[in-house]
């Protein structure tokens, strides 16, 4: 997050936006200048000369006018090839890390990606465009006399050290209003997700009570966050005053010692009081940018490479768990020992709250144990470090995609139509398709849901089939299907030469019997 990634993007815009400000301030302050032989021919009574340095006054200004006005489209150009490009990195890095909350990520994506365009990227442009103006306009300042030059450095000095007083006050408040946007987003993101059950229960007053607190402790974030930018412009308000009020009463001195035409007074007065306006903007910028400091530290975080992809190996086939211990905020749970073999056909079961759950997340690497020890084993029975994403895993509540059935079925690999077919048959899903027009290129729609709840279950399972990893674990899979179904579905899934470990609850005898064994949980 610098100004050198930025001007990287695209280098070439990047000069050429530099080139563009250029000459829209040169032209805009030559416009300006020309006023004082304007003003002196109109005091002379030169209406020719007048016409002609207005005439020549306007066309200038209408070029400046027009080169900011391309080079504003420009850079925003740049800005959102900038910001596309940060954006990919988080995503790239959020799809490696799995720790990071929805309301996060989508805080991180909009909210903190406008903040880094209008508080970090645009304070640049406005840093380079009144930079220039300044220099340009201390020249043409200094061409009339160099005491006006001297003047207005003087009181730049007061200009530039009054906002120092406010930076760190300006960071914490921008630091502090992120924070509980993100909050809010969250809280937000939590409750409407349980719309419909809130709904159901006339939950509105819980409702209405979390979100306003929330929405009450951002707002008063925002509100302090609003205080502090506006001190800090108070005080570079008070600067600039004095500044221009200043160089007006020097201008006026050097006039009446013959040093200065009116024509060059009204111009001085009227250049100085543009170079505290840019100076105010530069300062308000830098405020802006240093302000966004922590932000851009977290994202430069983010948009860093993280751990790659390791496919190939350490996928397990048989797991070891000793004196595993899980424990939630005080709670504890303690497992019995017990070792799995490839290919074994495991039946996990226990009463509700024993931590069935709990242990496929432990063996997935999403928990880490208190005390105790997983230990994996690939194919020649040798311990290795797995490679999580190489555990299939069906959770209770499984995840479906704006997309196709198939698309949602193969996660957007290529697979043999017939290899497609065959696992959807597999797990009971070709009848169902079959009162779909679209079949299995029907789109599922998740704000309406167009399948259902035994669909779901159907889709996810045949995705984990397709995939076919050694290690399957399987979090009540089939409690949406009907119990005759579900048994068929079983028995094709246990069929497999995969190791499995399936929670289930009141299956039928004849499915129990399926597995090779039954681990208990008790409390
Ligand atoms: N994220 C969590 N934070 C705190 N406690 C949790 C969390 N997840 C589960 N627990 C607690 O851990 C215990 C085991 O939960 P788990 O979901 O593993 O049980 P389970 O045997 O799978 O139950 P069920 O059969 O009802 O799905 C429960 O007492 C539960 O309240």
């Amino acid at each position: 997050m610098s100004l050198r990634s930025l001007f990287k993007i695209n280098t070439f815009r990047a000069g050429l936006l530099v080139i563009i400000y250029l000459v829209y301030s040169y032209a805009g302050t030559t416009s300006a200048f020309l006023f004082r032989y304007a003003l002196n021919s109109l005091i002379n009574k030169s209406l020719s000369n007048f016409i002609y340095w207005c005439i020549a006054e306007i066309l200038i200004a209408m070029v400046s006018s027009l080169l900011l006005a391309y080079g504003t489209y420009l850079f925003n150009k740049q800005i959102q090839q900038y910001i596309h490009a940060i954006r990919d990195k988080i995503i790239h890095h959020h799809y490696q890390n799995n720790n990071t909350k929805v309301a996060e990520i989508q805080n991180i994506l909009n909210n903190n990606m406008k903040t880094l365009a209008d508080e970090y990227a645009k304070p640049w442009l406005i840093i380079l465009s009144s930079t220039l103006m300044i220099m340009m306009s201390s020249g043409l300042l200094l061409s009339m006399n160099w005491t006006l030059v001297v003047a207005v450095v003087i009181t730049c000095f007061i200009v530039i050290l009054l906002p120092r007083l406010t930076q760190k006050y300006t960071a914490q408040a921008t630091r502090i209003a992120s924070q509980k946007n993100a909050v809010f987003l969250k809280t937000v993101a939590d409750w409407f997700s349980g719309l419909n059950v809130l709904r159901r229960y006339h939950a509105i007053n819980r409702l209405q009570n979390v979100l306003n607190q929330s929405s009450g402790k951002l707002a008063d974030a925002n509100e302090k966050k609003q205080k502090a930018l506006s001190t800090a412009d108070g005080l570079n308000g008070v600067g600039n005053s004095i500044g221009q009020v200043g160089i007006i009463l020097w201008g006026g001195l050097l006039f009446f010692h013959h040093q200065l035409d009116l024509g060059g007074w009204l111009v001085a007065s009227n250049f100085a009081s543009s170079i505290f306006d840019e100076l105010w903007d530069v300062i308000d910028s830098i405020t802006q940018i240093k302000a966004t400091k922590d932000l851009r530290t977290e994202l430069h975080t983010l948009t860093q490479d993280t751990e790659t992809d390791t496919e190939e190996d350490a996928s397990p086939v048989a797991i070891s768990v000793k004196g595993l211990v899980i424990t939630y905020e005080g709670h504890q749970i303690r497992y019995p020992d017990f070792t799995i073999k490839a290919c074994d056909k495991v039946l996990l079961s226990g009463d509700s709250g024993t931590g069935k759950s709990t242990l496929l997340k432990a063996i997935l690497g999403k928990l880490q144990p208190t005390a105790g020890s997983i230990e994996y084993y690939d194919e020649k029975e040798e311990l290795i470090i797995p490679n999580y994403r190489q555990i299939g895993y069906v959770a209770q509540d499984g995840v479906l995609f704006p997309d196709t059935i198939a698309n949602n079925v193969t996660m957007f690999q290529h697979y043999p139509e017939s290899q497609l077919n065959k696992v959807i048959d597999s797990v009971e899903l070709t009848n169902d398709l079959a009162k779909f027009p679209q079949g299995v290129n029907t789109t599922i729609n998740l704000d309406n849901l167009n399948v259902s709840g035994g669909q779901q279950q159907k889709i996810i399972l045949a995705r984990a089939k397709l995939k076919r990893q050694n290690l399957l674990l399987l979090d009540e899979p089939t409690s949406a299907i009907d119990s005759k179904t579900s048994a068929k579905i079983i028995k094709s899934l246990l069929a497999s030469d995969q190791t499995i470990i399936m929670i289930g609850h009141n299956l039928l005898p004849e499915v129990q019997k399926l597995f090779d064994y039954r681990i208990n949980l008790s409390r």
